[in-house]
């Protein structure tokens, strides 16, 4: 890519950084040929202008999906848009047809669901983000409608993820193409299903990965008329062979020798296996086992795998044992001797002689027309042999291994169309590179001027296309290097078959040979202190190969007599892996079965920028660069001829006008961008001024407005300050008034206090004397009245005691007196006694008389109620015989009164008898004479016992 020539004082640039790669920053000085740049991460950098490349500043921050959108095709804008979009989880881009991806280092598992594949199926190229199904999907498409095969190369460096990006494609494909599988088995998943055991035995840990395959892998999937999957092969190239035999640190030799050292115990003792660490093959690294990994388990991984794939029980112990007899080999050691030394060999493992394995390991058997001769090997060489036939016999197995897969997984011999999906490695450029690095670079270098061959045609399709002349586009081509390789005769393989054909060619003759027929070649350079080495100049660089080992490399071919002994062996495996060959086959050389292949973005870049690699719609370009011209825009011309004007103004030249875009040479886009900037620098100048007056203006405004708001504000604080301390005067003044008032009363109270406590103290000391002396006083009276008491006292009890003593002298000669009388008297009462006695006796026959008179009336009372009873009825009887008297009288009054009025009246009184009347009377009164005498006796007795007490 040319470097670019725009570039003015204002310009976003990207400069070399020795960590970042690159980084981005503004040109501020330009004096000849250095441009001062201020980068982005705050550093500043002096560079040669031819280190600096423009940056667009309008490249959306997301990057874009497709590098050929980019306004600037040159390394740092191609690994910036891969970063922005990389950042987003976008991991993959578009160049063209071409994707481009990048190993997430993560699991993205939305990126490959079944709803994906949905969504790409049968969807534009384009249409949808750029993504590896996509691709798939247009190679499917175009099978389909076309009718042809098509291949999908994956290439990159270890680690990128080919191996991955192919697992993906598969995946697709199966999901377009799907079949009912074998066995229930589709065949995408047998293909997936025999990856353990080809991983197992073509991968290895590498520097950059721990599983890197260390083969090339074709996948073909084949296709019946009706687009199903109707079978599969894998196809492997380029196994790296050397590592059977030499390894460096940190890297691990092929996974299979691990899992057999950690197989279960049974099937170490077996293949008399221990530790890693004691096989030479092994331990030339210090690496042994992988994080993460368990490769016990992975062995019996390995197993399953191979009994899925149809490998049978035995086949498995016979692949085993030619592992661990491929590790034991390793172990054997020569030493000097008078012919060759040789060691202890235990030939159990290959099933061979022990004798054959000697000889074939140190002897060579030299056929001339004359004679037969053999010849021993010194040790080095010896060790050379060694190896070879490790390498040899490890090839061999590897190759039997995929055979077997692809018998397993099953071939559509009908099939007419593919799809082939190429999974390998990338250029590469070690210190020390050998007949392998040659190899995959030369394939690379096939690949590279197929990919140039398709690019160039795509972008003829679209000049023819767009109608543009494009006769003089120069093609950046690689045929000069293949030439130097692969030319017949003369090319570096073509040497390299001869020296193999000469018995006493050496790889110094070799080298000789290379210097003097390649010594004007540009692409090949003899390094000035190397005998055996030589630089060819690539497409990606220049490697220098060592050509020690490449004549026998290139041979390819098993030494006789490893060929002998191995065919000899008693196992049949390892005799079936070499079968007797035909004597010129076996002296082959390499490069019969080596195809085309791709190389990388930036050579994809390098081929768009040979023709017009900036292209825009006329609608795109006059929205960019319409500024340059903007009379052209008003001038209502054609969009075709407004950019023509534009183009013609800027005075460009070579760029051509097609039917619907504008298409540029390499580095145009940049000047263009670089005048745009110029334009837009000074408008946007103008624009500053503006504003910046503008600003400038309204700040000033601002600022005085502000300043009298704080004017005001201060002065109001300030006068705040005033009124507060006023007040706090005033205040004080109070304070000081109240505090005075306050003092004063205090100490008035204080005195005040003092004076009624001492006048207190004096007139309690007046009262308790005056009480004390009243005290006295009563006590004084109080004494004198007891003493005043028992004088009287004193005085009374004596005139009492003398007025006893005459009373009781009066008294004792009264007593007597009256004793004399009562004892006169006590004589009289004896006869009193007696009447008393004769009294109760009276008394109570006057009781049981009354007793008895109570009964008698009683009786009395009886009789005369009987007797009134009687006397009542006879009163009653009387009564109705005077009622009948009456009623006969009433009627002899009636009658005589008849009479009378009959006869003159005669009147006659009858008598009335009263006898009963008078009875009565006397009754009633011997009653009452009785009750009054009862009441006498009563009042006489009641009266007795009261007299008789007294
Ligand atoms: N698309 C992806 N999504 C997730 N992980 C990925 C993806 N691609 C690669 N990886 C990760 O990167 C690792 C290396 O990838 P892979 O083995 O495919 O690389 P490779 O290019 O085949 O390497 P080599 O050439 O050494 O075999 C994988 O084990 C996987 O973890």
């Amino acid at each position: 890519m040319a470097a670019p020539v725009n570039i003015i004082v204002g310009s976003h640039v990207w400069v070399e950084h020795p960590e970042l790669a690159w980084v981005d920053g503004e040109v501020f000085k330009i004096s000849a040929e250095e441009v001062h740049v201020h980068t982005t991460n705050g550093q500043t950098v002096i560079t040669n202008i031819s280190k600096v490349f423009p940056k667009d500043t309008e490249a959306p921050p997301g990057g874009v999906d497709d590098m050929t959108k980019l306004s600037y095709l040159h390394e740092p804008g191609v690994l910036h848009n891969l970063a922005a979009r990389y950042e987003l989880n976008e991991i993959y881009t578009y160049t063209g047809n071409i994707l481009i991806a990048i190993n997430p280092f993560q699991r993205l598992p939305h990126l490959y669901d079944t709803h994906m594949m949905e969504q790409y199926k049968g969807a534009q190229f384009g249409e949808l983000s750029p993504h590896v199904f996509a691709i798939a999907d247009v190679a499917y498409r175009a099978m389909i409608n076309e009718g042809k095969s098509n291949s999908i190369l994956v290439s990159g460096e270890s680690g990128a993820g080919k191996t991955e990006t192919t697992k993906m494609l598969m995946r697709y494909l199966a999901y377009l193409g799907g079949r009912s599988g074998v066995e229930g088995r589709t065949v995408e998943q047998q293909v997936l299903e025999s990856n353990p055991v080809l991983e197992a035995f073509g991968n290895a840990k590498t520097v950059r990965n721990n599983n890197s395959s260390r083969f090339g892998k074709f996948v073909e999937l084949q296709f019946d008329k009706n687009g199903r999957i109707s079978g599969a092969a894998v196809r492997t190239y380029l196994l790296e062979r050397s590592r059977v035999c030499q390894i460096s640190d940190p890297e691990r030799n092929y996974h299979c020798f691990y899992l057999l050292c950690a197989a279960p115990p049974e099937v170490r003792e077996k293949f008399k296996l221990g530790d890693p660490k004691s096989f030479h093959y092994l331990n030339q690294s210090n690496c042994y086992a992988l994080d993460g990994v368990d490769d016990t388990e992975e062995y019996l991984a390995t197993r399953r795998a191979m009994d899925i794939v149809g490998i049978s029980e035995e086949e498995q112990d016979a692949i085993f044992r030619v592992v661990a007899a491929i590790l034991h080999l390793g172990n054997i050691e020569f030493a000097k001797g008078e012919e060759a030394d040789s060691s202890v060999i235990k030939d159990e493992k290959s099933r061979c002689d022990a004798k054959s394995l000697e000889d074939a390991l140190i002897n060579r058997v030299m056929v001339t027309p004359e004679e037969v001769i053999t010849r021993t090997l010194d040790p080095v060489a010896a060790v050379g042999s060694r190896d070879a036939l490790a390498k040899t016999v490890y090839s061999r197995l590897f190759d039997w291994l995929v055979d077997k897969i692809n018998s397993s997984i099953g071939q559509d011999p009908n099939s007419r169309t593919i799809i082939g999906v190429l999974d390998i490695y990338g250029f590469e450029s070690f210190k020390l590179n050998s007949f392998e690095q040659f190899c995959i670079n030369f394939t690379n270098e096939k690949l590279q001027q197929h990919f140039n061959q398709h690019v160039f045609k795509m972008e003829q399709e679209e000049y023819t296309k767009e109608e543009i002349n494009w006769s003089y586009i120069e093609f950046v081509d690689n045929q000069d290097v293949l030439d130097l390789i692969e030319k017949k005769p003369g090319g570096i393989i073509a040497l390299l078959d001869e020296a193999c054909m000469f018995p006493k060619s050496t790889h110094e003759t070799f080298a000789q040979k290379l210097y003097q027929t390649f010594k004007s070649n540009k692409r090949f350079i003899k390094p000035k202190l190397s005998r055996t080495s030589f630089t060819i100049s690539h497409y990606a660089g220049e490697v220098t190969y060592l050509a020690d080992l490449f004549l026998d490399k290139n041979k390819d071919y098993v030494v006789a007599e490893h060929q002998v002994l191995l065919t000899a062996s008693k196992c049949p495996f390892v005799s079936g892996l070499f079968p007797p060959l035909p004597e010129e086959s076996s002296k082959s050389s390499k490069f019969s079965s080596i195809g085309s292949r791709f190389k990388g973005v930036l050579e994809a870049i390098r081929i768009s920028c040979a023709g017009y690699p900036t292209r825009r719609t006329f609608y795109e370009f006059l929205h960019r660069f319409g500024v340059l011209a903007p009379d052209v825009l008003d001038g209502n011309y054609d969009d075709k001829v407004a950019c023509e004007k534009i183009l013609d103004k800027m005075g460009l030249k070579g760029y051509q006008i097609g039917k619907t875009k504008v298409f540029l040479r390499a580095g145009q886009m940049a000047e263009l961008d670089a005048r745009r900037a110029e334009v837009l620098g000074n408008a946007a100048r103008i624009i500053q001024r503006q504003i910046r007056t503008y600003i400038a203006r309204k700040e000033f405004i601002a600022l005085r407005k502000a300043a009298i708001v704080l004017q005001s504000y201060w002065r109001g604080i300030l006068a705040c300050k005033l009124y507060e301390q006023l007040r706090r005067e005033a205040a004080a003044l109070k304070i000081q008034k109240n505090f005075h008032s306050y003092t004063a009363r205090t100490s008035y109270l204080t005195a005040r206090s003092s004076a009624i406590q001492l006048q207190t103290g004096l007139r309690a000391m007046v009262a308790r004397n005056e009480f004390r002396f009243r005290k006295q006083t009563k006590a004084a009276i109080i004494i004198e009245a007891y003493l005043r008491r028992h004088i009287a006292c004193s005085y009374y009890k004596s005139l009492k005691k003398a007025a006893v003593i005459t009373q009781c002298g009066w008294r004792r000669r009264v007593a007597r007196r009256e004793l004399r009388n009562l004892k006169m008297a006590a004589r009289e009462t004896g006869a009193l006694k007696e009447a008393k006695d004769k009294l109760e006796k009276h008394v109570e026959e006057l009781t049981w008389r009354l007793q008895f008179e109570k009964q008698l009336r009683t009786n009395l009372e009886e009789e005369k109620a009987q007797e009134i009873a009687k006397l009542q009825d006879a009163l009653q009887a009387m009564q109705l015989q005077v009622e009948e008297a009456n009623f006969r009288i009433l009627k002899e009054q009636e009658a005589a009164r008849k009479a009378i009025e009959e006869a003159p009246p005669i009147v006659k009184e009858t008598p009335v008898i009263v006898h009963d009347t008078e009875k009565i009377e006397s009754l009633t009164a011997e009653v009452d004479s009785l009750k009054v005498c009862t009441l006498n006796w009563v009042i006489i007795i009641v009266k007795l016992p009261f007299d008789l007490q007294v």
